[in-house]
């Protein structure tokens, strides 16, 4: 098979919607008074659609992780230090981080990936390794990535994707590791939703008032740097890798036909590159949780995206995608379990 391009990559066929009259009617002549399910309704149509089936299936999600570090954190815009990815890693690969604990409550199978992070993890058992470099640079001294860095690693997310697929996964959802990731997230927003910054930066892992007065100044300055608009240009401008993977899985599962659920944040940001580069992507994508990190849901109006659930939750991993799995396993049963009305009408009379 001839390798793929990012002109492969772009072509993202719009949502094929032929079959929503015949879905509506399916989810209107279910045991139920029509529209009583709410929000599942919407999903299960949505579902049908993706997966073009008037009974779509939810058997095998898969949570992807990427992980990679950002050259921002030396000028101090995260409170952790990036070596912290390099633990959350290892936990994450011995079945110990929240994903995980979630992943095994939700019957979803966790793959992670080694985006760019800056430690050699050559030698780890089960860890996907697509390391483009070793970390970004700062971003607020220089770009974070070469176009060829930026290419490789949109093309690498979405050979990730292929391979969970052809293994069999009919949802794919993103989750990230990446200590200083919100900042370079807040940067695409930025330029990519046309906020002010200040309106995308927030607290990320953790800040005190001084430590978000110093990740607004450095932000200020990388985006003083560079006025670049155009997602490619943007995403090399501002980085990181596990973003550009993420952005890269996303358009890979849209062309496949599977549906991908986004977690927060910073996988939010991925979506938006994304649907930037392939507006049709925005179809493929179910909003699972509205991050408490300030600037999610300006991010998610941009989308025009209402998410599922709200937890108050800023974790990152995937861990709010993988809690609307189940929900999208009962949006799927909506369709292919319940009876007609009809039929529950005719047995009792
Ligand atoms: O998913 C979110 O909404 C979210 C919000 C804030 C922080 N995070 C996680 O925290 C890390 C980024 O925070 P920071 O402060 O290091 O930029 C990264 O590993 C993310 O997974 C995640
Ligand atoms: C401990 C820790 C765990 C995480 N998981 C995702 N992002 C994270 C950030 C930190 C700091």
């Amino acid at each position: 098979m001839a390798a793929l391009t990012l002109t492969d990559l772009f072509a993202v066929p719009a949502l094929d919607r032929s079959l929503a009259p015949a879905l509506q009617q399916a989810l209107d002549g279910k045991a139920k008074p029509p529209g009583a399910l709410g929000r599942i309704e919407e999903l299960a149509l949505t579902l049908g659609l993706i997966q073009r089936r008037l009974k779509p299936i939810m058997e095998r999600p898969v949570l992807l992780v990427f992980a990679g570090d950002h050259g921002l954190t030396r000028s101090g815009v995260a409170a952790f230090p990036s070596g912290v990815t390099v633990a959350m890693v290892d936990a994450l690969l011995t079945g110990k981080a929240s994903a995980n604990a979630f992943a095994r409550v939700v019957g979803a199978e966790v793959r992670v990936i080694d985006a760019g992070v800056a430690a050699d993890l050559s030698d780890r058992v089960g860890l996907i390794q697509a390391k483009v470099a070793s970390g970004t640079q700062d971003a607020s001294l220089e770009p974070a990535m070469t176009p060829a860095q930026a290419e490789a690693a949109l093309l690498a997310g979405a050979r990730v994707a292929q391979g969970a697929i052809a293994d069999g996964a009919d949802l794919i959802a993103l989750g990230e590791m990446g200590i200083g990731n919100s900042a370079s997230a807040a940067l695409l927003m930025h330029r990519l939703a046309s906020e002010p910054l200040d309106a995308c930066v927030g607290q990320g892992a953790g800040h005190s008032a001084e430590g978000m007065a110093r990740k607004r100044a450095v932000l200020a300055q990388a985006a003083a740097r560079s006025d670049v608009t155009a997602p490619f240009e943007v995403l090399t401008q501002f980085g990181g890798y596990e973003i550009a993977m993420m952005a890269g899985a996303l358009l890979a599962a849209a062309r496949a036909g599977v549906p991908v659920l986004v977690d927060g944040f910073i996988g939010t940001a991925a979506v938006l590159l994304a649907v930037r580069l392939a507006p049709a992507a925005r179809d493929y994508c179910l909003f699972a949780h509205a991050s408490a990190e300030a600037g999610h849901r300006l991010m998610l109006d941009a989308m025009n995206a209402r998410p599922l659930l709200e937890l108050d939750m800023r974790l990152g991993e995937g861990t709010g995608a993988l809690l609307a799995v189940p929900l999208v396993k009962a949006a799927c049963a909506l369709l292919s379990e319940v009876a007609e009305l009809t039929d529950v009408l005719e047995a009792a009379w």
